[in-house]
């Protein structure tokens, strides 16, 4: 299922710059011109050792909405620049209003865990439409990535207790909540409190009650047993309004009447205080009270390093509702993901030339190529990724990886060490020739995925880091790269 909140061309959701060189390379006749674009992050999320790839459903819908409409066209004609004359020529416009994408687009499955400077996306086609698709691209598949990692650290840590989302109301707009729901039911929470989400993903949705409802009768107990009244198939009581203990008597108290009518107390939920002291204090009356089965809820600006800590001290919660930390992703509220030119087709040779991005800072040198990911892996799990240029030779025979921060280190794989390629093929000369998965598969898949992780990995604390090179001759190439462009710097300083 796609996002379809709206229902109007996506095609000018793009920046500005996206436009004016799309208009360049119109007007200066390269707009044909084959390329290649990595879309790839540098740094894990979170200080974290891995991350949770998403965002591809919503990116396959973008690619499939793409074109631009009359109406997107008659704004682009009013757009003008610091002179007050059109910035583009009605040509271009046209060109524009006829323009269909005839991209080439792989990607690495969503759920699929993924390292920094790994392509999670390859797009190839004419520099136009890839430049045009960036912008868009990058908001779809940074944003999802970084709440499904959140929502995949947060699982780890409740280990098998329910974890629901309760995010919407703190999110960064309508669509930063639908879009957050679903990749962090992806990520590892059982269900949302966002009823549309619930509708347009398939997500399960759950939910309980606001302090308003106990606050509009006038005691507690009331409140309680009209709630169970109206809904005893859902009963799950909020007991922190007024004196969380008090609320917990009231609560056993109408459990005891909606027993004799034949249903349950399914829970309590705490969301204020010591969640660690009142939960086990709570746990204990639910006991004594014969109630062993009424699950413990808890919310309250929760994350993962609470969780772990309530844990550590051995709250006896079963249920974690989080909102604003998972769908704001509170402590890092963006994935630095790039999308960057790799290669461009010579047109006089036919040959690719490959294309990478200088700077002073090593962790912003990009990688060119038409990369691929392989990923080693033995028995216990995945080993290694190596990046390899899908029109080198050396990836079907055995292999030698190189460690992008230290050459020295590199490591050889057996022609027989299993693996697998992470990059898929998704659009096919503008056609979409995926087969998404639905979201249950997806998140499934993120769990699997996790436990092919070695545990130093998914520590939160100075993670293990995850290896991932560069294969040998794409290393050399980029290595030759570097210096011919560095070379080619000091002659021009040189005059
Ligand atoms: N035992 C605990 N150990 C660690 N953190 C806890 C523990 N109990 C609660 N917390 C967390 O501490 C924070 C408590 O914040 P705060 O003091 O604002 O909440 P409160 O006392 O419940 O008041 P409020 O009514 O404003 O929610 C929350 O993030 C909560 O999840
Ligand atoms: O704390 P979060 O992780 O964002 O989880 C969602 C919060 O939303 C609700 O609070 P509400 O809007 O009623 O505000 P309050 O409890 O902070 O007063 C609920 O009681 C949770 O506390
Ligand atoms: O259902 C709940 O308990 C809920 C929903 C949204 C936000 N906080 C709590």
């Amino acid at each position: 299922m796609t996002n379809k909140l709206y229902d109007t061309s996506l095609s000018l959701l793009t920046d500005l710059y996206q436009v004016t060189m799309a208009y360049g390379y119109w007007k200066s006749g390269t707009a044909e011109k084959e390329s290649v674009f990595n879309l790839y992050f540098r740094r894990n999320p979170f200080g974290g050792g891995f991350t949770v790839a998403c965002g591809l459903t919503n990116a396959i819908g973008y690619l499939n909405q793409f074109g631009f409409s009359k109406k997107d066209i008659r704004y682009l004609t009013t757009l003008t620049g610091n002179d007050g004359k059109p910035l583009f020529e009605e040509a271009f416009i046209d060109y524009l209003a006829n323009l269909k994408l005839t991209l080439d687009v792989e990607a690495i499955p969503e759920g699929t865990v993924v390292f920094p400077n790994e392509p999670l996306l390859r797009v190839r086609g004419p520099i136009l439409q890839c430049q045009l698709v960036e912008t868009p691209l990058l908001n779809l598949i940074n944003f999802e990535t970084l709440i499904a990692t959140k929502a995949a650290r947060l699982r780890l840590v409740a280990e098998q207790d329910t974890l629901l989302e309760f995010g919407l109301r703190r999110a960064q707009g309508i669509d930063g909540g639908m879009t957050a729901s679903r990749a962090a039911y992806i990520g590892g929470c059982d269900a949302t409190s966002n009823v549309l989400a619930g509708k347009l993903y398939g997500i399960p949705v759950r939910g309980t009650h606001a302090h308003s409802w106990v606050m509009s009768f006038d005691t507690e107990q009331q409140a309680f047993d009209t709630y169970a009244s109206v809904l005893p198939n859902n009963v799950t009581l909020l007991v922190d309004t007024y004196d969380t203990l008090e609320g917990v008597r009231h609560a056993i108290e109408t459990g005891r009447k909606l027993r004799e009518r034949g249903h349950k107390l399914a829970g309590i939920r705490l969301d204020s205080g010591d969640l660690a002291y009142l939960s086990i204090a709570a746990r204990q009356l639910l006991d004594d009270a014969g109630f062993q089965d009424t699950a413990i809820v808890a919310s309250n600006d929760l994350d993962e390093t609470i969780i772990n800590s309530l844990k550590q001290q051995g709250a006896r919660i079963d249920t974690w509702g989080v909102g604003t930390k998972l769908v704001t992703a509170f402590d890092q509220p963006a994935l630095g993901g790039v999308y960057k030119l790799a290669a461009l087709r010579d047109n006089q040779t036919g040959q690719w030339k490959y294309k990478m991005k200088l700077s002073e800072q090593a962790i912003k040198i990009s990688t060119p190529g038409i990369q691929q990911v392989r990923r080693f892996r033995d028995e216990r799990g995945f080993l290694a990724d190596m990046i390899y240029d899908v029109e080198q030779n050396g990836h079907d025979r055995s292999v030698t990886m190189i460690d992008p921060l230290d050459f020295t280190k590199r490591r050889r794989f057996d022609a027989n060490c299993a693996y697998e390629d992470l990059l898929v093929p998704v659009f096919r000369n503008g056609q979409c020739v995926y087969e998404k998965p639905d979201i249950h598969s997806i998140r499934a898949r993120v769990q699997a995925q996790l436990a092919n992780l070695h545990p130093g990995v998914k520590r939160f604390v100075n993670p293990h880091l995850y290896p991932v090179g560069l294969e040998k001759t794409l290393h050399e190439l980029k290595t030759a790269l570097i210096l011919q462009l560095r070379e080619e710097k000091s002659e021009r300083a040189r005059g």
